[in-house]
């Protein structure tokens, strides 16, 4: 029998289960949703009064919080009593790529993953739906049910696959007017029902036409695939940025020129100094370590040539900046604007300013870093997880300012790493002004006007034109 859903829980209160729950919450006021998390601080943090300070910077969303928080949307710790009363579970914890043992630096991690279901399986004492939100390798339900089914409790667990396409910096409005929603299910006549009540959750917002159902492994795998293509398509446009320097092509106007085909499409074909984020870089050594593991290896070395080019894309950059300040930084004061690994959040994992910072850093560069949203102790601790050097070695040789126009004084260049929108309206002219001569700015996002740019006085360098 169909069952409507009257209670969620949804165990990760991240940057995926707290976006995609409050959306939950606040276009299905008739259903209870409890977001749970070990984290005991951020949990405090999506309870404080003042939504200003919610741990994620996201457009749109702190109003949505508003809104829904304390009528149908509860952010807590504890998480064995919002599985018992939950009709559905959303999994939606953290699955980076393995640090250690086997499929280290490759395979993903999911120790955590494991941990929910035992958990559930331990608490639950009646009938659950169970959903995989997180990004899983393919094949992972497998795994859960068994884990599930061995409770010997007699509870029903249906599991149903529904990967998350939101992005960060525009997670409201994806989640609000998705491209498509995707919802893996057994193909038994219990794991229809389960596909059909999560529709029918969606369905309470999303026309039904974008509500895709397909089996469980489809689900899983096509999560993996959507960020490989358009990861792939990043890098290729990157690999083409250093030809369009060398042969005097503009990477933007090639872009548009092959974006206009429609059967190749206008998006995501900014150059840049790299992909970033939690997810690109996972989620494609993800699926290489899954094809070596069946032996693919022609499948695998196709889908690592898009990791591979973005390394290169990030170290090129770096280089550049050396190699144009008469190949030495040592001792030279360069600023650096922009941490974040994209704009309009305060997300800094995998961002390509941790990799070009660290470069400059083992050329003893001295770096002054601004970021409109990423705080001080974010910064210094991304930089001191890569153990380049010690954490007293970060300290000395960075300063995390507070204003753009106090990092850029007295420097010898200025680098551009994340795309906010302030960085173009600033007063270019004044920062010019306040930097050491001659005063080279190096924009890795193709934000500024390399026309303007070079009439203020800068020596200007744009990834993708010579
Ligand atoms: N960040 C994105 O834009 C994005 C988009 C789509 C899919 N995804 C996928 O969604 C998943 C979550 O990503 P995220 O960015 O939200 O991660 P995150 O690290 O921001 O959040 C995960 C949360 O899960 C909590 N957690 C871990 N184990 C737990 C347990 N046993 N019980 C309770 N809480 C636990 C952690 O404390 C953390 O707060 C990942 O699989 C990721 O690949 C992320
Ligand atoms: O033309 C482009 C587009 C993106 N990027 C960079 O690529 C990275 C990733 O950007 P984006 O995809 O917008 O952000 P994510 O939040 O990482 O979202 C991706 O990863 C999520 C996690 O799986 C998926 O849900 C989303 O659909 C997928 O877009 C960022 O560093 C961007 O600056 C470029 O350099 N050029």
């Amino acid at each position: 029998m169909l069952k409507e859903i009257k209670n969620i829980c949804c165990i990760g209160a991240g940057y995926v289960g707290g976006p995609t729950m409050t959306m939950i919450a606040a276009k299905c006021p008739h259903i209870n949703v409890n977001v749970v998390d070990i984290n005991d601080n951020r949990i405090k943090a999506w309870n404080n009064p003042d939504t200003d300070y919610i741990p994620i910077y996201e457009p749109g969303l702190a109003s949505l919080v508003n809104e829904a928080r304390g009528r149908n949307l509860f952010f807590s710790t504890n998480v064995n009593q919002a599985i018992q009363d939950a009709d559905m579970i959303f999994i939606s914890v953290n699955t980076p790529t393995k640090t250690y043992g086997v499929g280290k630096g490759m395979a993903a991690d999911l120790k955590y993953i494991e941990l929910c279901a035992r958990q559930i399986a331990t608490v639950a004492t009646s009938d659950k739906i169970i959903v995989e939100k997180s990004t899983l390798p393919v094949r992972t339900a497998e795994a859960l049910k068994r884990i599930l089914d061995n409770t010997g409790n007699g509870v029903h667990f249906d599991i149903l696959s529904n990967p998350e396409f939101l992005a960060e910096g525009t997670a409201v409005s994806d989640l609000l007017n998705p491209d498509r929603v995707l919802i893996g299910g057994e193909e038994t006549e219990n794991g229809r029902l389960a596909q059909q009540a999560l529709v029918d959750v969606y369905a309470n917002w999303v026309p039904k036409d974008r509500i895709l159902t397909t089996n469980v492994w489809s689900s899983e795998l096509s999560k993996l695939t959507a960020n490989a293509f358009l990861a792939q398509r990043v890098s290729s446009i990157n690999s083409l940025s250093e030809l369009c320097e060398v042969t005097e092509a503009d990477v933007d106007e090639v872009a548009r020129a092959i974006g206009s085909d429609s059967r190749i499409g206008s998006k995501f074909l900014k150059a840049s100094v790299g992909f970033g984020g939690s997810c690109f870089q996972k989620d494609i050594l993800n699926l290489v370590y899954i094809s070596k593991s069946y032996g693919l290896n022609e499948v695998a070395d196709y889908w690592e040539q898009v990791i591979i080019m973005n390394d290169y894309q990030k170290r090129r950059f770096a280089k550049k900046i050396v190699e144009t300040l008469f190949n030495t930084v040592s001792g030279k004061r360069i600023a650096i604007l922009g941490w974040a690994f994209k704009k309009d959040t305060n997300d800094t994992r995998e961002s390509a300013a941790i990799y070009v910072a660290d470069y400059l850093l083992s050329e003893q560069a001295e770096l002054v870093i601004y970021d409109p949203k990423v705080t001080k102790d974010q910064i210094f601790s991304d930089l001191d997880y890569l153990g380049s050097r010690s954490t007293e070695e970060n300290r000395d040789l960075v300063e995390v300012s507070n204003s753009p126009y106090d990092a850029v004084e007295n420097a010898h260049a200025v680098a551009i790493l994340t795309e906010w929108d302030e960085f173009v309206t600033y007063d270019w002219s004044k920062i010019y002004n306040s930097m050491l001569k001659p005063a080279f700015l190096f924009d890795g996002r193709r934000l500024l006007s390399d026309e303007l740019m070079r009439e203020i006085g800068f020596e200007f360098y744009k990834i993708g034109k010579g």
